[in-house]
């Protein structure tokens, strides 16, 4: 058991089910993360990810079940929810094309929060790139834009639905360590919606695969990493009803 899961859960998830006009999406799924902890929630498409990070920020309600988030249910109203330390990226990545870097970080700074140069500890190429429009940038860029702006938000839960949609994969592998150290560094519990399962795989402490709503697989993502045919397994929805272990942790 790492030292993160010794703490109180950040985001505890019990017992969902959660769909779209009285059709489940999601059918009784369960999980956990701890501050500093990144579960990776991976699946094939339609498996139900998009869906669980909706629920989770209360922009979609439960049919059953029950999120409670830094000790309190969810809240419904996304503002609060946002100013109790919740942030989602969505796969859109949150950034405003027609505006310079410089302005979509301004917009997100908040009165007694971080100052905007401390986003360049982690992304120092975003100090060169100030004065450019954010459509012209790289999807690379783009999505240290997205993270860097939450990160002026100071969430204590992060919630990322495809950071590295569209991104080559070298994009990827600079990027996702980088998530890494930021969780580790400020305590952050983070659910990484991601399709480059190994990238994710390497970075996440937990992880847990969906198929058709349900969970397929869950574990420490370590020993995911280790065998690759289970998680494909549990991408076809084939695996064995004995390897669908509960979220244990190292
Ligand atoms: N607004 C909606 N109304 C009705 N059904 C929806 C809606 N959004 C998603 N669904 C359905 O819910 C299921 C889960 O969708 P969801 O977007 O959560 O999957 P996902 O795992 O994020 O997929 P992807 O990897 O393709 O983004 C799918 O069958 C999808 O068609």
């Amino acid at each position: 058991m790492n030292a993160a899961a010794t703490a109180a859960p950040a985001l505890s998830v019990k017992g969902i089910t959660v769909g779209y006009q009285g059709v489940p999406a999601v059918r009784d799924l369960s999980f956990e993360v701890h501050p500093g902890e990144i579960l990776a929630l991976l699946g094939p498409n339609g498996a139900g990810k998009t869906t669980t990070l909706l629920a989770s920020v209360g922009a979609l309600p439960v049919m059953s079940g029950q999120i409670s988030a830094l000790g309190a249910p969810i809240d419904r109203r996304i503002e609060r929810t946002s100013r109790r330390g919740l942030a989602l990226v969505p796969d859109s990545r949150g950034v405003f094309r027609q505006l310079r870097v410089q302005e979509n970080l301004a917009l997100s700074k908040r009165r007694g929060g971080p100052p905007v140069e401390s986003v360049f500890d982690h992304f120092p190429k975003l100090k060169t790139l100030l004065r450019q429009t954010c459509g012209n940038l790289s999807g690379g860029e783009q999505q240290m834009l997205a993270l860097g702006k939450v990160m002026l938000q100071e969430p204590k839960v992060l919630l990322i639905d495809e950071l590295s949609m569209g991104l080559s994969p070298i994009a990827v592998q600079d990027i996702l360590p980088r998530l890494r150290a930021i969780a580790t560094e400020q305590a952050i519990a983070v659910v990484l919606v991601e399709q480059h399962i190994d990238l994710a795989l390497a970075i996440a402490d937990t992880s847990l695969v969906l198929h058709h709503g349900r969970v397929a697989l869950a574990g420490p993502a370590e020993r995911l990493r280790r065998d690759r045919q289970l998680v494909e397994a549990a991408y076809f929805g084939t695996t064995e009803s004995n390897h669908q272990p509960q979220m244990e942790r190292r």
